[in-house]
């Protein structure tokens, strides 16, 4: 029992030493990317530790010769070989320094490179996006991705840093040998203490770097409302609503909450200094009495002195932390951070490509969900709930619903972006989760709501959907004409070239309405460029209602024969789809043509009239049916 007390903590101990081996060789493993340099930086850095105990050695060897130009009148040329070595080591100590830490700075930028152009191919990944709504993916991406100049997370420094500190201990070793020859218990209990005193301060500071770490998310809060208070996007409604100084007073309290964490651990860490301060103290006073009582009891000359109090001083240097334990530990975080986005898209599981593009096919896929349920992380209430539906080929299915019925979320699974908690979606039979994700997406194009507005000229922000085609002005301005009418390109000052961008010479922002002509003009150009699943997600929201009106004619038959999801809150940009489904509690709870579901006399029919009578009072909306 006794024993067990005894060798557990050791266990645990020699547990958390091997683990702390095992992620520091890891931080070493980039640098063998890069032989040649890495090779160079051992040379520099073998030298620069080894040149101080030379020096120390040098510098006992000019004392004597010094000592013994003073006391018997020898020849001061006696000093010139000690003398023009100690200036020799010093300066190749100096030019050595210099080459290590270029050396370093440009293999910790190739590291970091490296290491960004992952995370990018991660968080870009193609398949199962569900996970970057998670918090702790989006904290660890921001820990992955601080990396670089400027910023104190790098895993290049971190490696660099491993080496460095390495060689620091070397360093320390071979200068405890030189005083070891004089002073042996002085020799083992400097280093020792000066190993003590290390490892006291980097627990400290891990610490510190953990608090760090675990307010990331404070930090983004902080950045959002750093842009609400002052940035380009919120300053309508800020200044509008005269939120000005509320938001500022806001950022400053979030900025406050986030720092307090640190603050609170920095002043707890300071509390604790007396401790290394105690044994700095010690070791200190220690290195200068022995060897200097020994002296003057005559037990060593002024030469080995003075090299005893050099290399007491390598040996004492150790204890202080250079910048590379905090590029060390910083750098460890963000590495771990890439690690666990690696797992993490890992254990989404990467598709097996079963299926190639192909633009070429003579009709669309035939898209089948079957008994799909999907919950967003940490709700428990499904979003679709045993779903059922059937996207015959060619077909324009338009789906309608209440808000938040799950329309986004359903084309969020079509597109692969989210994966089926249960159920499947199969195209033409085959799973879509076996199916090659980005050999998926060359086959759909999708307008969001939430579009993207790129700051490139309006031919290019349309032909963005189909990438491959962005040399295609042709067809991009003429899918811009097509849908606005011709009115779109005219009104721009370069034509389809202008730059739709305020901030840029010559550039313009459009309006909301406009904008949504340049979305919808991507899903067509898209089609063109042989997409046969073409998704609107609210295509008309921002139309005026002359070009809403002839939607139909103007976009959805120019793509007829491609599979059309359209969904929408407007009735009247739904009522000539071939089929329109109705959502409602997480399935399909009505499916037909515009008039089967209005003889139905169901939900669909009880929104259609509320609507009609809106926009043509209760008379009209009784003809509008009847006609339907
Ligand atoms: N990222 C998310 N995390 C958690 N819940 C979400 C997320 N996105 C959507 N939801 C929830 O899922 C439900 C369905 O959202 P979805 O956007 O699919 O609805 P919708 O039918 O498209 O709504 P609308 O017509 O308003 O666009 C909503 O209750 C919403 O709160």
């Amino acid at each position: 029992m006794k024993w067990a007390m005894v060798l557990e903590p050791m266990r645990r101990w020699a547990g958390q030493r091997a683990s702390l081996g095992r992620e520091r060789m890891e931080l070493l493993q980039p640098l063998r990317t890069y032989r040649l340099m890495s090779a160079g930086l051992l040379v520099t850095h073998l030298l620069t530790a080894a040149l101080p105990t030379a020096s120390a050695v040098t510098i006992g060897w000019l004392t004597t010769r010094l000592a013994g130009v003073v006391r018997t009148d020898a020849d001061a040329g006696t000093m010139t070989a000690p003398l023009l070595c100690v200036i020799l080591l010093m300066l190749s100590e100096e030019l050595m320094v210099a080459c290590r830490d270029v050396l370093q700075r440009v293999l910790a930028r190739h590291v970091d490179g490296r290491a960004r152009e992952r995370i990018r191919s991660l968080v870009t990944q193609p398949r199962g996006i569900v996970h970057m709504e998670n918090a702790e993916y989006l904290d660890d991406v921001s820990r992955a991705s601080a990396i670089g100049p400027g910023t104190f997370r790098s895993p290049g420094r971190a490696a660099v840093g491993q080496v460095l500190l390495t060689f620091r201990v070397l360093s320390a070793c071979a200068a405890a040998v030189l005083l070891g020859i004089h002073f042996p218990l002085l020799a083992a209990g400097l280093l020792a203490a000066s190993l003590l005193m290390r490892s006291v301060i980097r627990r400290q500071w891990m610490y510190l770097a953990s608090v760090m770490s675990t307010g990331e998310r404070g930090a983004r809060r902080v950045r959002y409302w750093t842009d609400v208070a002052g940035g380009r996007e919120a300053a309508k409604e800020v200044r509008l609503f005269g939120l000005a100084e509320w938001s500022v007073r806001r950022r400053t309290r979030e900025a406050l909450d986030a720092a307090d964490a640190l603050w609170q651990s920095r002043a707890q860490v300071l509390g604790r200094q007396w401790w290394t301060i105690g044994i700095a103290l010690g070791s200190a006073a220690a290195s200068l009495l022995i060897p200097g009582i020994a002296f003057r009891r005559g037990e060593i000359s002024v030469g080995e002195l003075m090299t005893c109090l050099t290399a007491a001083g390598v040996v004492f240097q150790i204890s202080f932390m250079g910048m590379e334990a905090y590029d060390i530990e910083y750098g460890l975080d963000s590495v771990k951070a890439l690690r666990r986005l690696e797992a993490q898209t890992e254990s989404n599981g990467a598709a097996v490509a079963v299926d190639a593009p192909d633009s070429s096919r003579a009709t669309p896929a035939e898209i089948v969900l079957e008994k799909v349920t999907f919950r967003y992380t940490g709700s428990d209430r499904p979003v679709l709930n045993n779903l059922d539906l059937r996207i015959h080929p060619g077909e324009v299915l338009a789906v309608v619903g209440h808000s938040g019925a799950g329309k986004t979320t359903l084309i969020k699974l079509l597109t692969g972006l989210y994966e089926p908690g249960d159920g499947r979606i199969t195209v033409d039979g085959t799973d879509l989760s076996d199916i090659d994700a980005e050999a998926w997406r060359s086959r759909l194009t999708v307008v969001f709501q939430d579009f993207n507005r790129y700051p490139l000229s309006a031919a290019q922000n349309v032909a963005m959907g189909a990438p491959e085609a962005l040399h295609d002005t042709t067809r991009a301005v003429r899918a811009l004409a097509q849908i606005s009418g011709g009115t779109l390109p005219a009104s721009l000052p370069s034509g389809a070239d202008t730059v739709l961008w305020s901030e840029q010479t010559g550039g313009v922002d459009l309006s909301g309405g406009q904008w949504q002509q340049v979305a919808v003009a991507r899903a067509m150009f898209a089609a063109w460029h042989g997409r046969e699943l073409i998704i609107l997600d609210e295509p008309t929201a921002h139309l005026d209602v002359e070009t809403e009106s002839d939607f139909y004619q103007r976009v959805v038959a120019e793509v007829r024969g491609r599979s059309v999801v359209l969904i929408s809150h407007r009735m009247s940009t739904v009522r000539h789809a071939d089929r329109i489904v109705l959502l409602d509690g997480g399935r399909v709870a009505e499916s037909g043509s515009h008039s089967e579901l209005m003889a139905a006399g169901g939900e669909y029919a009880r929104l259609f009239r509320l609507q009609a009578e809106r926009f043509n009072g209760p008379d009209a909306s009784v003809a509008e049916v009847r006609s339907a």
